[in-house]
């Protein structure tokens, strides 16, 4: 695979973010997938390396996949954010390494600098000129990065995907409440957002997303794995609804509902929760979608 460059913002080695940027482009050429990987906010074996390799690959070095980015002569570019982990009970903190010891909102804090530095070195944003694609509790930050900008002034990304995404923290503890698995849940939830109920509602997107006040429309794309074992689909059905305004239980019409300046997708894919990214077809299919469900310049999507 191609080589990333490493851009580190903070002394813990998880602050960094990796870019893949193609040679000799100027930054108004380009087309940014901006990824956050999943792991439970905790999972040190899940990294924004590992996470990306196998998309990466697939995107940029096999040129027979139509995988080009919306908008004239755009060329994609991709980054893959890396940030502090909370402690995992199953793998003790090596004495040597940067310590595992984030509790929210140190993970978005590191979500935001690295897009930030994006912005800074890169020119990502103030053209309109990314997404954001994050699975499983990635996706629960990329909705908190998008509210963090859009309350700062700063323009949403142009679309945001969610892959077998966490919306609702506590539906989700309580979804898994019984059963061989409820202990865990439990434990990653405390270790990333300590006991208060307060704060678990107040981190969940399905809690805050129709309150975002956007000024341009962005585009949503949430993904589900048919064969999830570890989220539920009830997760997507509540941020659905949460962006929509509507019932949970509501048929969608269309392949893209507007919802003030939301405009909401869904699709499933297969596979189990961790084969979305593991298996690098399944993301391109995901990116190719979005790309069908973009508006283009007649503001009109291609499905
Ligand atoms: N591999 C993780 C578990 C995990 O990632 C996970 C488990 C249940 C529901 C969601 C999960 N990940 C979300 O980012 C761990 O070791 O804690």
């Amino acid at each position: 695979m191609m080589e990333p460059t490493i851009h580190k913002f903070g002394d813990n080695d998880l602050q960094k973010v990796l870019v893949w940027v193609p040679p000799e482009r100027s930054p108004e050429s380009l087309f940014w997938i901006v990824f956050i990987h999943g792991g439970a906010w905790r999972d040190p074996m899940i990294t924004a390396c590992n996470f990306a390799d196998p998309v990466v690959s697939k995107l940029l070095s096999n040129p027979t996949r139509d995988v080009t980015p919306p908008g004239k002569n755009k060329t994609l570019a991709i980054a893959s954010l890396s940030y502090r982990l909370s402690p995992h009970p199953s793998c003790p903190q090596d004495p040597d390494a940067s310590p595992r010891d984030a509790k929210h909102p140190d993970h978005l804090d590191d979500v935001c600098a690295g897009i930030d530095v994006l912005r800074r070195v890169y020119g990502l944003s103030n053209s309109d000129n990314y997404v954001l694609m994050g699975h499983s509790c990635g996706a629960t930050l990329a909705f908190q990065a998008v509210k963090r900008h859009v309350d700062a002034g700063l323009p949403a990304p142009r679309a945001l995907i969610g892959l077998a995404g966490i919306y609702d923290i506590k539906a989700l503890v309580r979804n898994h409440s019984t059963g061989p698995y409820a202990d865990v849940y439990e434990s990653f939830i405390r270790g990333a957002f300590g006991d208060d109920e307060k704060v678990r509602i107040e981190a969940s997107p399905s809690h805050f997303g129709s309150h975002i006040s956007l000024r341009s429309p962005c585009t949503v794309l949430l993904v589900v794995a048919d064969g999830d074992e570890l989220v539920e689909p009830e997760q997507r059905m509540t941020m659905r609804a949460t962006l929509l305004g509507i019932g949970e239980g509501l048929e969608l019409r269309s392949p893209v509902t507007s919802h003030g300046n939301w405009r909401y997708s869904e699709i499933s894919v297969p596979g189990g929760h961790d084969e979305m990214w593991e298996k690098g077809e399944i993301m391109v299919s995901v990116v190719e979608r979005l790309w069908k469900i973009l508006p283009g310049e007649d503001g009109e999507a291609r499905v």
